[in-house]
């Protein structure tokens, strides 16, 4: 279950290169997000200054807003090397083991996903992290030997999109916790023209409002659009990012003014269609489009209530008065939308 549409905010295998293409490798370059730049970079600084390595650091938050990006930046920034891992890779403590004690002095670890990480490997780490040794035990049994190795010392840079999943001893031994916001269109306008100037294609200040307003607020979906609306104006018309074959491009991908795309819609139309708005249990919804329960939940659902379309109550789906008028609909006069959608059902009836 990933959602691999067009404005699915996860990255396809077959997409990295391109990523990587576009992706900024220093702080500088690194479009808004302000607030988490500037703390970084005294963090960073501050840490050069001293000749030790910074806190640990923990980037949190949504799929493709830049925290892979972030860590890899923070050794450039350093100056040193960066070992990536992920948590579900790291199966044995002997694992991480390994990896901790390969590491230079200074270097950075980045372990993506750190959520996932087993439990006797985030064990380990916890030592690492605060001591800089690990036990590595050795034998089984009564026999069992500790034997304590030395590690160099390093920092943690650890990512996840469910910072709420980490422990409480793990998040305590994070000197540094910095949760990335989505971008506002601006941002993303500003992104946008970064991202053409690499690619060198001619790009029109329209043409990147255009394609900004309807990435959800995700770095990752805007480059992907520019990269299929480029395709579009080559192919189509003359290579310029425009207004005109940006609307054209999202109109073959059906993806609307707003970032929705087809299933999106197709939620957000089966709930004012067919359940009047609702409120409408999530299962009967997702049989109503067709869709797994976890797809329409944690693809669609996410971006149509923070897009404000749709609303979670304690009864069910509701379709917002600006969900009806996104569909061209006017929503019902007694707001019901919100409050209670059942009387509706015995009135028919009555
Ligand atoms: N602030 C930014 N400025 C410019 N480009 C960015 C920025 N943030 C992200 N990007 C671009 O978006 C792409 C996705 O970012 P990145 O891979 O860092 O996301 P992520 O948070 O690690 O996502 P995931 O949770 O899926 O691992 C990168 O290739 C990069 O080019
Ligand atoms: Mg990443």
């Amino acid at each position: 279950m990933t959602g691999d549409g067009v404005v699915s905010p996860y990255v396809g295998d077959e997409e990295l290169d391109a990523e990587a293409s576009v992706r900024p490798r220093r702080l500088a370059e690194f479009i808004a997000q302000h607030r988490v730049r500037d703390q970084l970079e005294l963090l960073l600084k501050g840490a050069m200054g001293r000749g030790t390595p910074p806190d640990h650091i923990l980037l949190s938050g949504p799929p493709g807003l830049g925290k892979t990006t972030l860590a890899n930046i923070v050794a450039a920034e350093l100056g040193t090397g960066i070992r990536t891992t992920s948590g579900p890779v790291i199966e044995r403590s002997g694992d991480l083991a390994a990896i901790l004690t390969s590491l230079g002095p200074g270097d950075v670890l980045f372990i993506d996903e750190i959520h996932r990480i087993a439990k006797p490997a985030e064990e380990l780490l916890y030592s690492a992290m605060e001591d800089f040794r690990v036990d590595v035990v050795v034998g089984k049994g009564p026999g069992a030997t500790a034997i304590p190795l030395d590690v160099e010392p390093f920092t943690l840079v650890g990512a996840t999109t469910r910072a709420g999943l980490l422990s409480g001893p793990m998040r305590d031994r994070f000197g540094f916790v910095a949760h990335l916001d989505f971008y506002s269109p601006a941002d993303l306008d500003a992104l946008l023209h970064r991202s053409a100037r690499i690619l060198g294609v001619p790009i029109t200040p329209e043409g990147a409002v255009e394609i900004a307003g309807r990435s959800r607020g995700t770095p990752r979906i805007a480059n992907r659009l520019l990269r299929r609306v480029r395709d579009y104006a080559e192919v189509r018309a003359d290579g310029v990012v425009n207004e005109q074959t940006a609307q054209a491009a999202l109109a073959v991908y059906d993806v609307d003014e707003l970032g929705l795309d087809r299933l999106d819609r197709a939620v957000l139309r089966a709930l004012i269609e067919s359940f009047r708005g609702g409120p409408v249990g999530l299962s009967t919804l997702a049989v109503a489009v067709g869709e797994q329960a976890d797809t329409v939940e944690e693809v669609c659902e996410p971006f149509l209530v923070r897009a404000g379309l749709l609303a979670r109550t304690p009864r069910g789906r509701v379709a917002t008065d600006a969900g009806w008028r996104h569909l061209g609909r006017t929503p019902p006069a007694d707001g019901r939308g919100l409050v209670a959608g059942q009387p509706e059902l015995f009135a028919r009836d009555a």
